[in-house]
Formats: structure tokens, C-alpha cells, sequence
């Protein structure tokens, strides 16, 4: 089992890159499922969510190369299989194949997904959506049936305005007959990126990153060219962790338009944060002041941010909240920052964090993906050696994290650890 070892309390400095987005990548290679001919999706993250999902399409027939961040794709001889267990079960986002196959074959058979827990995560609105386009939608022993004789656009609000449902509705609307309106849609950046990507395989879709998108179907897609956006949550990591223990961190890659909230509280912490075009440099911050958080949708507080962003709240001087009104159960990585020394507590969906609180060595265990980022940031503050557990989780988000951070500087490495006795490691199906 992989760990991360961390010798932290060494100032940070230089420049880091970040990658194509994780949930946009993991929404692109799915809608490849929709094309006649072959896709290529450059600057993909190499990222364990990518790989599986190359390892999906290849279950179900697809010709699938992915180097140096270029992904091509041949769904061609894709086939309507079943996929009720296995691969899909290791990451969230496997529920667009169920809006992809249903587009494609108007048929699929997707096992329910995985993903990291953060309290209940249903997915009532994608079946809604799947349904109202004219599909029968069953729950048979924990996988998901969906059969239509044929997809017809519909009227669709979202009593949520979630991410997935709105990308899955749209997956299977474009081959939908006639029109589809989602409203309320979510309007997360990723939605743009893959209504873009659609758009260039020939799909008619309007308004993707309002509230309102509407959908008219077409008979056939093709294969296109397309290039991801940048990983916003894993630029925002690279803020938080500058702000942190930087001594003057630039951060490639970067569209800091979607990342306005978060530049928002950093400054009201008294952060400095430059803006370049395609870039943010982060000078030292010598100290913080403390500021109240709550996650909300796009182009609110970002939830994926919310954990390594407490870390920093243990930093600032005075009390802290942070409020996840995403999720119901995101808070687990408090109870490991306590071990570290840090003064907080968890008060249902809320967490109040005081500081500034020197930081100590541990050993903790990641309990979901950004969880084990905010982990790797006390890690990188706390002095003495950190040791953080179920690496796996972290994986799913972040590609060469160790090289990175080394490049700016950071005492990092991956290790193969002993199981510590009593400690139960997690199956890698979270
Ligand atoms: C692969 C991917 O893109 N993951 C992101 C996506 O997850 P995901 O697409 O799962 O998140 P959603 O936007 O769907 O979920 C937001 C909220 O709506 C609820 N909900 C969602 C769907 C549904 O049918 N019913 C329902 O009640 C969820 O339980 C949650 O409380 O957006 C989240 C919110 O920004 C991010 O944290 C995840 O990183
Ligand atoms: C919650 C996340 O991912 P997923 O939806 O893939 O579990 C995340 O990226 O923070």
C-alpha cells in the first residue's frame, strides 16, 4: 500500500504546472462513446479516474491509446456490453456511460458508481433526466438498466442543479429527436468544455454554463479534435498550498476566471494573489487573517476546495467556518488534521477551525480525494515527518504530485509502507 512521506516546514518556491481537469476529463472520454469516427483529447491528466475509464471503453470494444496526455479513441466497434460490475465501481464519474451507451445504443447496463463518499450521492436526477428523454430506468441488484426504442427531447428541471445530471441529460440528449431544455442546469466550466467538445463532433447545444441549455438532437456525431481545459480544484490546491508554506509560488496553466471565489477569500485572508493571462503568482504570505467559507455551485465556493482550504484556516489568526452545503459528510479530514495539532471541530455540515496553530508530524490516513490533498498540505507545514495513508484516494485527482511538488522544492516521496497493525486500509473502491 503507497504512502506519501512529507518532511514539512521548508518554505516552497518556484513554478508548478497544472493538468487538464479531472472532471471534465472524465466526462470527455465518455462522450467519445457518441462519435462514428475516432476522437482525440489532448492534455488529458494522467490520473488513475483516466485510466480506468480508457479501461472501460475497452470492455466495451473500443481501440483506445493514451500517451504523453493525448487520448485517441476509435468507437467504432464499441458494443452496448454490460458493465454491472468491476471497473465502473471505482470512480463517480462512470455514470456517464450511462448517458453515453443510452445516446449511442439506447441501451446500457452500468453498475451504480463509486467515487469518494462525502455523505449520500444520489443520482434521483440523472434517471429523472434519462427518463423524461423516453428511457425505461431500473435498479436491478445494484446496477442500472436503461432501454429506450428511441430518445425524444423533453423539458427537464433539475431540482439540483448538479454537475452530473446536467453533463449525463446532455450526453444522451444530443441524439435525443428534437428539442431538450435543461433548466436549472449547473454551470460548472466542465460543462462548457464537454458541450464544446460535443458541439465540435456535431451535436446543436445552446446556453451550456447558464442555467438554461438547450439541446437539439442530430442523427449522427463524428470523431473531432479537442483539447481539455485546466484542472481549476487542482490549481486552487496549488493557491491554498502557496498561501500555506510558499515563498513565492507561480502556477501555470491556469483560466483564473474560474477560480474568482476562491482569489476572493484568499484575499480577504490577506493573501496576495496576481493574475496573469494564463497564470497566478502567489507572493509569501506572512500572515493570515481569518475568514468564514461556504461551498456552493459554480461560480460559488468550490466543495472540491473546501478540505485543503481548512488546512490554511488553521493558519489564520482567529476563528474560521467552513460550511459545505455540497455535501453532508465532507469533513473526515478534521478528525486527521487534529492529530496534526490543528483546534477545531466538526458541527454537522459546518467546521470551525481556530489559529494560527503550528502544525505536527503524523501518521494520517486520506479518507477521499481531497481530503488526502488537504493532508499533503499540512504535511508539507507541519515540521517532522508526515506519513499519509490511502494515497489511492489522491491518485484519482492529482498526476506526478511528488515530481511537482519536489520541483518547487518540497521533501515528498511516494513509499510502499507496511500495513500498520489495527490499521484497516480502505478498499480501493472509494
Ligand atoms: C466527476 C465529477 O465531476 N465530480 C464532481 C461533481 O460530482 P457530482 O456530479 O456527483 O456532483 P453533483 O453536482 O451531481 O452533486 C451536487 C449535490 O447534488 C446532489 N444530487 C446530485 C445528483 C442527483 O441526482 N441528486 C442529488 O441529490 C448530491 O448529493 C450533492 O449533494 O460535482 C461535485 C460538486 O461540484 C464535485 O464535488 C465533484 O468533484
Ligand atoms: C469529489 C470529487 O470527485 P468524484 O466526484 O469523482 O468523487 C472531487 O474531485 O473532489
Amino acid at each position: 500500500m503507497d504512502v506519501y512521506k512529507i518532511r514539512g516546514g521548508k518554505r516552497l518556491s518556484g513554478t508548478i504546472k497544472v493538468n487538464g481537469a479531472k472532471n471534465s476529463a472524465v466526462a470527455l472520454i465518455p462522450a467519445s462513446i457518441l462519435a462514428s469516427s475516432p476522437v482525440q483529447i489532448d492534455g488529458l491528466p494522467e490520473i488513475s479516474d483516466v485510466w480506468t475509464l480508457k479501461s472501460i471503453l475497452e470492455e466495451i470494444g473500443g481501440q483506445v491509446t493514451f500517451k504523453d496526455g493525448t487520448m485517441e479513441i476509435d468507437p467504432s466497434q464499441m458494443t452496448d456490453m454490460p458493465l454491472p460490475n468491476g471497473n465502473v465501481k471505482k470512480l463517480r464519474a462512470s455514470y456517464y456511460m450511462m448517458g453515453a451507451m443510452l445516446g449511442r445504443f439506447k441501451h446500457a447496463v452500468i453498475g451504480m458508481p463509486g467515487g469518494c463518499f462525502l455523505g449520500p450521492r444520489p443520482i434521483d436526477q440523472h434517471i429523472k433526466g434519462f427518463e423524461a428523454l423516453g428511457a425505461t430506468v431500473t435498479n436491478e441488484h445494484g446496477a442500472i438498466y436503461l432501454r429506450a426504442d428511441e430518445l425524444r427531447g423533453a423539458k427537464i428541471y433539475l431540482d439540483v442543479a448538479s454537475v452530473g445530471a446536467t453533463i449525463n441529460i446532455m450526453l444522451a440528449a444530443v441524439r435525443a429527436k428534437g428539442q431538450t431544455v435543461i433548466e436549472n442546469a449547473a454551470k460548472e466550466p466542465e460543462i462548457i468544455d464537454v458541450a464544446t467538445l460535443l458541439t465540435n463532433m456535431g451535436a446543436k447545444i445552446k446556453g451550456a454554463g447558464t442555467s438554461v441549455i438547450r439541446i437539439d438532437g442530430v442523427d449522427e456525431l463524428h470523431g473531432t479534435r479537442h483539447t481539455i481545459i485546466p484542472d481549476r480544484i487542482e490549481a486552487g490546491t496549488f493557491m491554498i498550498m502557496a498561501a500555506a508554506i510558499g515563498d513565492g509560488i507561480k502556477i501555470d496553466n491556469v483560466i483564473p476566471f474560474h477560480l474568482e471565489a476562491l482569489i476572493a477569500k484568499l484575499r480577504e485572508m490577506g493573501v496576495e494573489v496576481e493574475e496573469g493571462e494564463e497564470s497566478i503568482f502567489i507572493p509569501r504570505a506572512e500572515s493570515l487573517r481569518s475568514v468564514d467559507v461556504k461551498t456552493l455551485v459554480y461560480p460559488g465556493f468550490p466543495t472540491d476546495l473546501q478540505q485543503p482550504f481548512s488546512v490554511l484556516m488553521t493558519q489564520a489568526e482567529g476563528a474560521s467556518i467552513v460550511t459545505d452545503t455540497v455535501y453532508s459528510a465532507r469533513f473526515k479530514h478534521i478528525d486527521e488534521l487534529r492529530r496534526m495539532n490543528a483546534e477545531g471541530r466538526v458541527e454537522g455540515q459546518m467546521a470551525v477551525l481556530f489559529g494560527p496553530t503550528p502544525l505536527n508530524a503524523a501518521n494520517v490516513k486520506a479518507s477521499d480525494l481531497r481530503a488526502g490533498a488537504a493532508l499533503v498540505i499540512a504535511g508539507l507545514l507541519a515540521e517532522g515527518e508526515t506519513e499519509v495513508r490511502d494515497i489511492y484516494h489522491v491518485e484519482r485527482g492529482y498526476s506526478n504530485l511528488t515530481d511537482k511538488l519536489q520541483g518547487l522544492g518540497a521533501d515528498i516521496r511516494k513509499e510502499t509502507a507496511e500495513p500498520v497493525p489495527g490499521m484497516k486500509f480502505n478498499s480501493r473502491n472509494g
